[in-house]
């Protein structure tokens, strides 16, 4: 599949690899006319999963102030490509599966990481450029909830506690900060599980249904928070069967995976130029 150009200042995948700037995009306030930098991209990725499923994604790439939504029934493979981008599950085959540190950052070529098995070099390159809700939350259970979130900060090398406390305060969960998992609501854990994504700011934000176990009030202030992430500066790639709630919030459809198997152009290209 080749990649068809985009129109400037759409949202979503394929795209040139400096997109010209557009309206509330990082560049925009000082006036500059900056491109946005693609922050990742991928090309002939594939994964299997036992003898039944295997996902393919011909291209993608994720640029600076992108914020897409991909929808899908249960089981077509989305928290398998939302691990993929995040470095969190072996790709069985990557042509090209380059990510960037930071906007201002050389890209890295995570492809040749897989390669030759660099664990090192991979988990430096997931700590100092990716933010990752897994569906399931992931906190370590023998750490309180402030320890889980400031753990992306220490691991990045980025410790912020004043942002912290302010993303504990948006999230709602200021109060039971000092708790272990284990002694918070399933919504709670969940709402940490976002936190710990952003507190070291990372380039690159992958959400895995981060609003399932939350109440509407709250899964909308995660969903704007996603959204102010993006514009300032990231990228945020989030999974949810809530695309209303999604839109509402200011996240713009990338597509729907219909089924298991080979990821459809119309995911990887916006439905609605
Ligand atoms: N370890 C595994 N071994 C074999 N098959 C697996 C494994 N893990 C997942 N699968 C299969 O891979 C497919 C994709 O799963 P995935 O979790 O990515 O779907 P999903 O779209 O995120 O679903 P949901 O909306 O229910 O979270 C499913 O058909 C699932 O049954």
């Amino acid at each position: 599949m080749s990649a068809p150009d985009r129109p400037s200042g759409s949202e979503g995948v394929n795209r040139p690899r400096q997109l010209p700037n557009a309206p509330d995009r990082p560049g925009d306030s000082e006036g500059r006319d900056r491109p946005r930098r693609i922050l990742l991209e991928v090309s002939g990725l594939e994964r299997r999963l036992g003898e039944g499923f295997r996902l393919s994604v011909p291209e993608f790439a994720l640029a600076e102030g992108d914020r897409a939504a991909v929808v899908g029934p249960s089981g077509a493979g989305k928290s398998t490509f939302l691990a993929l981008l995040a470095l969190a599950l072996k790709p069985g085959r990557a042509t090209r599966f380059t990510l960037r540190r930071g906007p201002g950052g050389a890209a890295v070529d995570a492809a040749h990481l897989w390669a030759r098995g660099d664990e090192a070099g991979l988990a430096a390159l997931r700590a100092a450029a990716i933010g990752y809700v897994p569906q399931t939350a992931g906190l370590l259970p023998f750490l309180t909830l402030r320890r889980n979130i400031a753990l992306t900060q220490e691991l990045a090398g980025r410790r912020d506690a004043a942002l912290i406390g302010r993303l504990a305060e948006r999230l709602e969960i200021a109060g039971v900060l000092e708790r272990l998992p284990a002694q918070v609501s399933v919504g709670q854990r969940q709402r940490a599980a976002v936190a710990r994504a952003l507190a070291h700011r990372p380039a690159l934000v992958l959400a895995d249904e981060p609003t399932a176990s939350v109440h509407p009030s709250q899964a909308d202030e995660i969903l704007r928070l996603l959204r102010d992430t993006a514009e300032e500066g990231a990228a945020v790639l989030l999974s949810t069967h809530d695309l209303p709630r999604a839109e509402a919030a200011g996240l713009a459809l990338l597509g729907c995976v219909p089924e298991p198997g080979p990821i459809p152009a119309s995911v990887l290209r916006p439905l609605a130029a």
